[in-house]
């Protein structure tokens, strides 16, 4: 036997076990704001407390935080509930980041994978099947849960003897007791009390007086570098631009996250609310329309948007949006771009792709857009790489949703005209799991929180020939629309001359 626990335990442990539901609606309801969040319907994952940040930069960024994580997962003894057999095969179960990373390789911005503590997830139809995960680095400070259950089994005296090999043996959940699951299941719970009490509570919007200014890129600066887009659209240069402006909510008091995702939560329900820490207080935040790539147990999916329409002052007519999005054949050129640059990119990691031949429209409490839903299979070859999600998203990343066509053209060429970091806007945004499943949005209709009290918005179009620049610029604000109510500005906040930003 090995008398030097520290050396010989395996590294990390993961826990996973099966929760009532009511467990994930009421974290939910009382989100703190400094969770990790993925959520669209009421299901999905909120993570709390954080074990490590794997970060990375530059054009390396995918494959550093592929790595990165890799050596993660082969440090991870994963432990199931023998009870709820199906969680082992359950995505987002088990050691499970969220991440965030650059649009851009040149952003000063790193990209990360956030790993928190504990992860509770609601993924399946059947409300009784919520995760919960655990996992903590043996050797530096060991959070409360990891550090009873690895003691406790330290103390038994079989697993003593197993300590050398404890990853086999340990990875074999039927190998515990009724008694140990229960001890573990306990001590999880006790740790998931300790951290919901730990957090620290954000302001809530009583008392805030949240104001909307111009950021790095003024409305004028914005509708320049539209008219110059077009200027080499019509020059041959490109054939889709698409291009972005910012704009600063800034408060008195602390933003209010939680309120702020808990609004767009439940009016974008079917979006997908994501929130990730970055580094320092710095934190991405928000809700996208827009699936850039889901792979689960093999599948292979994206929602894929182009071309935009305003609601506001258009819902009671319903051929509208028939007339002036599904039928217009600007949106529907600037729709087919973004469809080509996916479907091109998946080619040779994916088999049985399918990409429809119409679009259709999807219709949001702020506009409607352009939708196309395509599915694929991975490639048995790309299955085996250990972290399909993770390839799939540098692979796809950027679309021509968020940059253009030729893609690397475009992308220089709003790095011209823009003339400011991105940061993680249109960058993937998502999480992923130890078995290389996953789901990467693209971070969009959110903003990036600077400082507790401040905020920075973004949102861009996609410009074709025959696109206009002053509705291009009516169109950022609609898209800033989400934001701006989540932030409780005024509900008719749509196009101004923003003051700027001190
Ligand atoms: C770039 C954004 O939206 C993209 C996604 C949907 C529709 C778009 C459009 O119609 O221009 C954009 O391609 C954004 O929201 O900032």
């Amino acid at each position: 036997m090995d008398s030097d626990h520290t050396v010989a335990l395996p590294h990390y442990v993961s826990y996973s076990f099966s929760l009532p539901g009511p467990h994930f609606a009421d974290l939910q309801n009382q989100l703190s704001g400094n969770e990790s969040v993925w959520l669209r319907n009421g299901r999905g994952l909120i993570g709390l407390g954080s074990i490590a940040s794997i970060k990375a930069e530059g054009s390396e960024r995918f494959s550093t935080l592929r790595q990165g994580w890799l050596g993660w997962v082969s440090n991870t003894t994963h432990l199931y509930d023998p009870s709820a057999p199906w969680l082992e095969h359950t995505p987002g179960v088990g050691l499970t980041g969220f991440s965030a990373i650059t649009f851009d390789p040149r952003s000063a911005q790193q990209s990360v994978i956030a790993i928190p503590e504990l992860v509770f997830g609601h993924r399946l139809a059947d409300p009784e099947a919520t995760g919960f995960s655990g996992a903590q680095a043996n050797g530096n400070e060991p959070a409360a849960n990891v550090r009873t259950w690895v003691s406790w089994l330290l103390e038994r005296e079989r697993f003593q003897d197993l300590t050398g090999l404890s990853v086999q043996a340990l990875q074999d959940g039927a190998e515990l007791t009724a008694s140990a699951h229960e001890i573990l299941r306990q001590s999880a719970l006790d740790a998931a009390q300790q951290l919901r009490e730990q957090a620290t509570p954000v302001e809530q919007s009583t008392g805030t007086n949240p104001v909307l200014e111009s950021g790095w890129i003024s409305d004028e600066h914005f509708v320049r570098s539209v008219q110059t887009g077009l200027e080499y659209l019509s020059a041959g240069t490109a054939e889709k631009l698409v291009l972005s402006r910012d704009a600063v909510v800034r408060s008195e008091h602390a933003l209010p996250v939680a309120q702020i995702l808990d609004r767009l939560a439940q009016r974008y329900h079917q979006c997908w609310t994501y929130s990730v820490p970055g580094p320092g207080v710095t934190r991405l935040l928000g809700s996208t329309p827009e699936m850039l790539i889901k792979s689960q147990s093999g599948y292979v999916s994206a929602r894929l948007l182009a071309g935009t329409l305003d609601r506001v002052g258009h819902d009671q007519d319903p051929n509208y949006p028939i007339d002036n999005l599904l039928k217009d054949q600007k949106q529907r050129i600037e729709h087919q771009f973004a469809i080509d640059s996916l479907t091109q990119e998946l080619h040779g990691m994916v088999c049985d792709l399918a990409a429809p031949a119409e679009p259709f429209l999807l219709e949001l409490p702020n506009v409607w857009h352009l939708a196309s839903d395509v599915s694929a299979r991975l490639t048995d070859e790309a299955r085996k790489s250990g972290c399909a999600i993770m390839d799939l998203v540098e692979r796809v990343h950027p679309t021509a949703a968020v940059c253009g066509t030729p893609t690397p053209v475009a992308q220089d060429l709003i790095y011209q005209l823009e003339a400011y970091d991105r940061s993680w806007y249109a960058g993937p945004v998502g999480w992923l799991d130890h078995t290389g499943n996953g789901e990467f949005g693209i971070a969009l209709r959110g903003g990036i929180l600077e400082t507790a009290q401040q905020i920075r918005l973004y949102a861009g179009c996609g410009i074709v020939t025959g696109s206009d620049a002053e509705n291009e610029l009516a169109e950022t604000y609609a898209k800033l629309r989400p934001m701006l109510q989540a932030l409780g500005l005024a509900e008719s906040t749509t196009r101004s001359t923003l003051p700027r930003s001190r």
